[in-house]
């Protein structure tokens, strides 16, 4: 089935999650509250916020591993039930099977769903993010930029209409992270993909983003602002800092951002100091 252009590939409506409280089983903590975002077809949103305001906790909620407390979340114009399958995901932490090499690696999720030439296609894939003469190795042998190359492509592999990215390369050196960037905008601009990009880095959100939405610090964080990326594409995440525009938008995001990054560090000193 191929998403339909004019449905939101993904809408949070009025979601909330609460959990227990970890500092005190007690008590209830609401990360989020409030949070209405939509995600259209072919569109790439960032969602930026200070730390710990809940960033994955709705990036979960979308992956359908976290139910919210309120509100719904539609997928393609559908009510999210379970695990979200139309939405492939990216992660900080490694997520290879370090006993499988590269290929196998990629070639699992498409085994999985029993894909006739799984083989052929997760060759293709490695090829396409540079690892062609690679596969045989296995996570331990690859770079960290590798391994998070064949993360890519185990995603992009299974083909999925939404993508969901946290932080995926915050563990990278700055210049392995900017190629692995310029990558990701290449290989989205081939496909459109709908794209929920998590990240603490509001240069990283501005270079790759059509729309940055700025949470506030928690408890309930919600949207306090949201920003359309107006620079031309194809896009170099590098180049497009230097241009006056991009200098613009930082700006106008920061001053945003920069009291609720200023609340969420003092929560987490005082967090600390308890
Ligand atoms: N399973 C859980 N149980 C209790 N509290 C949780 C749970 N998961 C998250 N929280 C709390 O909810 C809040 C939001 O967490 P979340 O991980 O979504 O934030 P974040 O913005 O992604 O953080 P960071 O920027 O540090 O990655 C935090 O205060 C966190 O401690």
């Amino acid at each position: 089935m191929t998403a339909d252009a004019t449905v939101p590939a993904l809408q949070l409506a009025g979601v909330a999650c609460t959990f227990i409280s970890k500092d005190d089983r007690s008590q209830r903590y609401t990360a989020v509250r409030d949070v209405t975002l939509t995600v259209g077809a072919g569109e790439f949103v960032s969602v930026v916020g200070p730390t710990g305001c809940g960033k994955s906790t709705l990036l979960n909620m979308a992956a359908g591993l976290l139910q919210p407390s309120a509100g719904s979340v539609q997928v393609l114009g559908q009510p999210l039930a379970g695990i979200n399958r139309r939405a492939g995901y990216m992660f900080q932490a490694e997520s290879l099977m370090p006993w499988r090499t590269a290929l196998a690696n990629v070639m699992a999720g498409l085994e999985f769903r029993g894909v006739a030439d799984a083989r052929t296609q997760a060759e293709a894939w490695l090829r396409r993010v540079g690892l062609g003469g690679f596969g045989d190795r296995y996570p331990h042998q690859l770079s960290g930029g590798m391994r998070k190359r064949v993360s890519l492509a185990q995603t992009l592999a299974l083909d999925p209409d939404i993508i969901l990215m946290d932080e995926p390369f915050s563990a990278l050196d700055v210049q392995t992270r900017q190629l692995m960037e310029n990558e990701v905008l290449d290989l989205w601009a081939a496909k459109r993909k709908a794209v929920l990009f998590i990240t603490h880095d509001l240069d990283e959100a501005i270079a790759m983003s059509d729309r940055v939405v700025v949470l506030s610090a928690g408890p309930a964080a919600h949207p306090i602002g949201e920003f359309s990326i107006d620079l031309e594409r194809p896009r170099d995440v590098a180049e497009v800092r230097t241009t006056p525009r991009f200098v613009e938008l930082h700006k106008a995001i920061w001053d945003v951002l920069r009291e609720e990054v200023l609340k969420g560090y003092a929560q987490q000193l005082q967090k600390g100091a308890a």
